[in-house]
């Protein structure tokens, strides 16, 4: 399993994967498209094929020609809202393009197909903490578009025999030394609250405090990058296909991230409370017994204040994010 193919490899939580691998000694290939992601984001110790996976035949024969033992499938659209405005932008490509890949995978005789899922699949969850089993009735396209790819990848490995493992990551969050949280327009808690305390946005909207939480706000499992990155090299020996729920099981409210970004940068944070966004369940936490035991997979980076610390670090030394 030493090459590998990393599709998205320029966005935020593939660069981190893929420095991950490189550090292990694994010989990587990006494919980006660059359409959310940097160029400044990609490993210079990877290969890169700028390419997008609409187009069936290129990615075919970098598959061909690359002869990778494994892929891990980053690439795709990721904006809760904006596929609420536009669904046919993420069945198109969160779907569609990803078949490109599931088919170019099969063809060239790939082993191992890791897939980035979400916690987006399981819509409002039907009990607390959400295991890999429970009901999966997602709220928005964007969810049902990677419960759609789980379901094809669960169909290529029983017709095809190909391996996977599909990763529902909950929160990603924080940062590694060289790679960080980019997005434009940015729409998640952390980067928005750090960037606040910096004076780049007047203040943080906290999107409701009237939900049924012990302080009133949304709970999430945040989960820093390199967790995400530990787990996806685990899956690549994965004793059997199959899915798995990515997330420390510690739930925490938008005010204790508030509180805790305060601690780690020292400065305030300017917000004012806002009316629930729509679509935000009230509370989303992991229960990752299943990643644990299977692949024996063990977060390093637990609390909320060192996933802030390494995305504040991130920040202080990259103020306007990557330059391309
Ligand atoms: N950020 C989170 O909290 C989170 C949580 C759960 C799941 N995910 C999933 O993890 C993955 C990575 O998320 P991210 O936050 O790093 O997103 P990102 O937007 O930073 O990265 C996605 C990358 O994929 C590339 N891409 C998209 N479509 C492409 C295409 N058709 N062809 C070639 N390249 C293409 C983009 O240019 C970008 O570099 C996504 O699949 C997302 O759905 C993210
Ligand atoms: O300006 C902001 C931004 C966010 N929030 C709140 O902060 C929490 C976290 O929001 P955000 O960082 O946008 O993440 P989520 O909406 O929880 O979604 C992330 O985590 C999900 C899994 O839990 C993934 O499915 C998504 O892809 C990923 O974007 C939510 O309660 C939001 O309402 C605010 O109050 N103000």
């Amino acid at each position: 399993m030493k090459k590998v193919l990393v599709t998205g490899g320029a966005g935020y939580i593939g660069s981190a994967c893929s420095e991950y691998l490189l550090n292990l000694g694994y010989d990587v290939t990006i494919f980006d498209g660059l359409l959310t992601g940097h160029r400044e984001a990609v490993d210079p110790r990877a290969k890169f094929i700028l390419g997008n996976l609409s187009d069936r035949e290129k990615i075919k024969s970098v598959c061909r020609e690359g002869k990778f033992d494994a892929i891990m499938h980053f690439a795709a659209f990721s904006l809760v809202g904006e596929s609420m405005k536009d669904p046919s932008k993420y069945f198109r490509n969160n779907i569609a393009n990803g078949i490109n890949l599931a088919d170019a995978a099969v063809e060239s005789g790939v082993k191992m197909f890791v897939f980035s899922s979400t916690a987006a699949t399981f819509g409002q969850p039907e009990s607390i903490p959400i295991k890999e089993f429970d009901r999966q009735i997602p709220i928005n396209p964007y969810g049902e578009s990677k419960l759609c790819f789980e379901k094809i990848l669960k169909w290529y490995h029983e017709i095809y025999g190909i391996n996977y493992a599909a990763l529902r990551y909950f929160n990603a969050a924080g940062a590694t030394e060289n790679f960080g949280e980019d997005h434009r327009p940015e729409t998640h808690l952390i980067p928005l609250i750090l960037q606040t305390v910096r004076g780049k946005r007047d203040k943080l909207m906290l999107y409701g405090d009237d939900y049924d939480t012990a302080d009133g706000t949304c709970v999430r499992d945040y989960i820093h990058i390199l967790d995400l990155a530990q787990a996806h090299e685990l899956a690549l020996s994965a004793p059997e296909s199959g899915h798995y729920n990515l997330g420390t099981g510690n739930g925490l409210s938008v005010r204790e991230i508030i509180d805790a970004a305060e601690d780690v940068t020292g400065l305030k944070v300017n917000y004012e409370v806002a009316p629930r966004r729509p679509g935000d369940p009230a509370k989303l936490i992991a229960c990752s017994e299943r990643a644990r035991r299977m692949l024996k997979w063990e977060p390093k980076y637990e609390s909320a204040h060192k996933i802030i610390e390494s995305a504040w670090k991130w920040q202080l030394k990259h103020p306007d994010g990557y330059k391309n």
